[in-house]
């Protein structure tokens, strides 16, 4: 059976396409042709609500306009958020003030706003929280509004009544242009206001937002290597030349000193010997292509136009995609290394060329750089990137930009699906499976591919989601039978040149104990790791680090330190440069020095257990000290950039070995890479979660699909306590469906989504008792007015306190919850004291 409502990719309950109504009061009612009040988003930092204006007879005004409204002694900026026919009773309307006049049109593409309507009904969060979510901060603060001369309709000699009327075009006709900015006017003239309202009256001026300025790349200092070898060189000029060639001829200034460790003068004295150029550049082109020339030649001859022929597979995806000129979701199910971006990028182009634009989701920008290398290389200009760790400034430019209309391509993150783009012509959702396209908190906590998905029924455009390992939620919607718009699925069965799927062999670590190997390395992997140096070949050591993978236990009574805020264990940090060995806890950030002896039992051996990747760099160093190792995790690429520089200096050659996280999973393609370990599979397996599963065979799969992409073939070794556990045998099979069939045979057996959907509602607060009383009244008002709900708990959450504040939850369950329901779940809000916060997720993801 297919799913029904579950399944946001499946059936959609019409009735939610419909925006809603003022939120929780019945007593509004939305304009049609009537309307004689606009309700607007104020630009003011404490300004929570919507406030609600008077339209002046004669002014129209739509949703999305940015206006300029009195708001206590202030004139501000203001978005009209919707027209309202009738106001409550309780409202004096005489008091409501009206709008001063509409600054600018249509800042907002069309129908956007029935979009942050849903998002806020499905997600039953308030809508001012969708909008703060949607927009970028402080984009009213930073409008710049101007004002200038309508010199068409200026008389001869134009005569204000107003003086400052005057005073204004005085100001206004004694620049040559006849513009200036709002805030400068203002600031001249005594009264201004009131003397722009009569100029504006006469339409002797206007008033508009000044148009983004394209933003302006910043330049840094290239050094290009001109000619190779020269038998002048002192010995530090020579180091120079050497480090610059190994990189492909280019490098960074900055990078380049700090790599060989000499100073400005020393490449100074290179370029004027004519051995190297200095120039400010915007990007390398080692940069753009790929990871530098050298080891990732292979990658950059292939950037630009893109590879000069399609795989069969590649040409008939492309094919059919091409022919969609409609809302259709597609799923393009390609395994790894099968050529998916080249795909996606055949598909813009011809959309660009109608002159609409494109959306492409990936799941963290630093992580993929190569994707946005690619779309560069390709696209030029024409692609804008827009994730939160932007700064508030650069997301306002690329705001301005995306709305211009211009075509172009925004690669974004997951709050990039509300990018203001009006003529959207495609969306993409790369590795559609990642779990980070769904907001956990704050509110709404949406799915970027739920709202994607609305996004392009709204724009009448398709949707393609990609993946080598689909979540199960897409699986289960593809159509058994053909209908329009149901879940169209593209596969790419194989690799790029029919290149072999890396085999994948499972270690028995208890074995290898049993036999006397105490490493946390099985012997077939140190031989493997062995191999890497004499092959000239590279290798990725995955370490599955959340969990109980470096806490500290006591070896006599089996005490395990525990934050002491928090329910979980803290983990073990290494000496560093303060020298002393220290436990954090990865939730609330408490730290405490590492005790020497137990505090439970005193006894001296207290040891860390576990293998983060630290410590999984300390045993290679000491088993393997020839080998030389790159650590890639939260704790080596927290810098802006950091990402891109590890990742460039592994594909540079620098290591054999990237040692990492989670991270590493994501989309690295490095045709040089050919072993791929995986350190202890368990930590995955055993998560309390129904999802584990599915979790654990993706991120294995992925992992796996980094290994064997270039010429030579690739192999995978996993290390597990638990190689009889049934996601270690699918891995190792290496088969996605027979996987997702059996884990949606048990989820449905179990009525989990995608067969049934839930809503969990999280409480937490200093007060335990607070909470759980809280969750308590809760659980009764649902259970008598919603009967029909499945209810689960109210429990302590899976970690119980986080930062000193008690976590509870509930879980709730029914075949799809209605607009009613919804509504209600909203309304359960007005139970909760101020001291307890309630975070709505609907469609939870983390059950943690
Ligand atoms: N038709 C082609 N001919 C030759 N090379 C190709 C072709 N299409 C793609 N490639 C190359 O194959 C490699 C893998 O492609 P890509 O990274 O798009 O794979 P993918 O399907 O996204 O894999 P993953 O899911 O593992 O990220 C890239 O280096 C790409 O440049
Ligand atoms: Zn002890
Ligand atoms: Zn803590």
């Amino acid at each position: 059976m297919l799913p029904t409502f579950a399944n946001p990719l499946e059936s959609l309950d019409p009735r939610q396409a419909a925006p809603s109504t003022a939120e929780g009061q019945a007593a509004y009612r939305l304009a049609e042709g009537d309307a004689r009040w606009v309700e607007a988003l104020v630009d003011c930092p404490g300004a929570q609500e919507l406030y609600t204006y008077q339209l002046p007879p004669g002014m129209a005004i739509v949703p999305g306009d940015i206006l300029s409204v009195p708001f206590g002694g202030r004139q501000l900026g203001a978005i009209a958020i919707r027209l309202v026919a009738e106001l409550p009773a309780s409202l004096n309307t005489a008091a409501i003030r009206p709008v001063e006049e509409v600054v600018c049109r249509s800042f907002f593409p069309a129908g956007y706003w029935d979009l942050l309507q849903r998002v806020a009904q499905y997600y039953c969060t308030p809508l001012m929280q969708v909008v703060r979510t949607a927009l970028p901060p402080g984009l009213l603060g930073r409008s710049q509004r101007r004002i200038r001369l309508n010199r068409a309709a200026l008389p001869d000699a134009p005569k204000g009544f107003h003086p400052a009327a005057q005073q204004l075009l005085d100001k206004l006709q004694s620049q040559k242009s006849g513009d200036y900015t709002w805030q400068f006017l203002q600031r001249q003239v005594k009264g201004a206001r009131a003397g722009l309202q009569e100029l504006l009256a006469r339409g002797w001026v206007e008033s508009y937002l000044e148009p983004p300025a394209p933003v302006r790349p910043k330049l840094r200092q290239a050094v290009t290597l001109v000619q190779p070898d020269g038998a002048d060189l002192s010995p530090r000029q020579r180091e120079v030349v050497e480090v610059l060639k190994r990189s492909g001829g280019e490098l960074w200034l900055q990078d380049l000193l700090q790599r060989c460790q000499v100073s400005s003068s020393v490449v100074k004295g290179l370029a004027q010997k004519g051995w190297v150029e200095i120039q400010p550049r915007e990007v390398l082109r080692a940069e753009a292509g790929g990871f530098g020339g050298g080891v990732g030649a292979e990658v950059s001859a292939e950037i630009g136009a893109g590879p000069a022929e399609l795989t069969p597979d590649q040409a008939k995806a492309l094919a059919a995609l091409t022919t969609l000129q409609q809302f259709q979701p597609v799923l393009l199910h390609g395994v790894t290394g099968s050529g998916k971006t080249e795909v996606y990028a055949r598909a813009i182009a011809p959309v660009l060329a109608r002159g609409q634009s494109a959306l492409v989701l990936v799941p963290e920008i630093g992580l993929t750089p190569q994707l946005t290398d690619r779309f560069r290389a390709r696209f030029g200009e024409a692609v804008r990137v827009y994730h939160s760790a932007l700064s508030d400034g650069e997301r306002y430019d690329t705001w301005r930009q995306m709305l211009s209309g211009d075509p172009q391509i925004v690669i974004g993150t997951r709050s990039a699906v509300f990018a203001p783009l009006p003529h959207l012509g495609l969306i993409v959702l790369d590795e559609e499976h990642d779990s980070t396209f769904k907001q956990d908190q704050p509110a709404p906590c949406y799915h970027a591919r739920t709202v994607a998905y609305w996004r392009a029924q709204q724009a009448n455009c398709p949707l393609i989601l990609g993946s080598a390992t689909p979540a199960l939620d897409t699986w289960a919607a593809r159509a058994s039978v053909p209908s329009p718009a149901a879940l169209l699925t593209l596969s790419l069965p194989q690799r790029i040149h029919a290149r072999p799927m890396p085999p994948i062999e499972v270690v028995d670590m208890r074995r290898e104990l049993q036999q006397g190997n105490r490493s946390i390395f099985s012997r077939s992997l140190q031989a493997a790791l062995m191999e890497l140096r004499s092959q000239r070949r590279q290798g990725i050591l995955f370490i599955h680090r959340r969990g109980h993978s470096t806490f500290v236990s006591c070896r006599s009574c089996g005490h395990v330190m525990t934050c002491p805020h928090c329910d979980i264990s803290l983990t073990y940090h290494q000496a560093q440069a303060e020298g002393y060995e220290s436990l954090r806890c990865h939730y609330c950030g408490y730290g405490q020095t590492h005790p020497n002896r137990c505090p439970a039992c005193e006894s001296p051996y207290l040891k860390h257990f576990g293998s983060g990747s630290q410590r999984v760099v300390q045993e290679l160093a000491l088993e393997l000290p020839d080998l030389r190792c790159l650590r890639f995790d939260s704790d080596t690429t927290r810098a802006k950039g950091s990402h891109r520089a590890l990742l460039t200096r592994f594909a540079q050659g620098e290591a054999d070995l990237l040692v990492g996280t989670q991270m590493l999973t994501k989309g690295i393609d490095l045709p040089q890479v050919t072993l791929v370990g995986v350190v202890a599979a368990d930590g995955l397996l055993h998560l309390a979660d129904y999802r584990a599963s599915e979790r654990a065979f993706q991120m294995l799969l992925q992992v796996a699909g980094r290994a064997g992409r270039g010429r030579e073939p690739g192999r995978v070794i996993v290390q597990t306590y638990s190689p009889e556990h049934p996601v270690i045998q699918a891995v190792q099979e290496q088969q996605y469906e027979p996987f997702a069939e059996q884990e949606l045979a048990h989820r449905q057996s179990l009525g989990y989504p995608p067969y049934r959907s839930l809503v969990l509602l999280r409480l937490s607060g200093l007060d335990n008792a607070a909470v759980k009383h809280t969750a308590d009244l809760l659980a009764v008002q649902i259970c008598q007015q919603l009967p029909q709900i499945d209810l689960l708990g109210p429990a302590p959450a899976a970690i119980a306190r986080v930062d000193n504040r008690y976590r509870w939850q509930i879980l709730l369950k029914a075949d799809t919850f209605s607009d009613a329901e919804r509504e209600m779940f909203k309304a359960l809000r007005s139970h909760v004291p101020t001291s307890v916060s309630l975070t709505i997720d609907v469609d939870p993801l983390n059950l943690m």
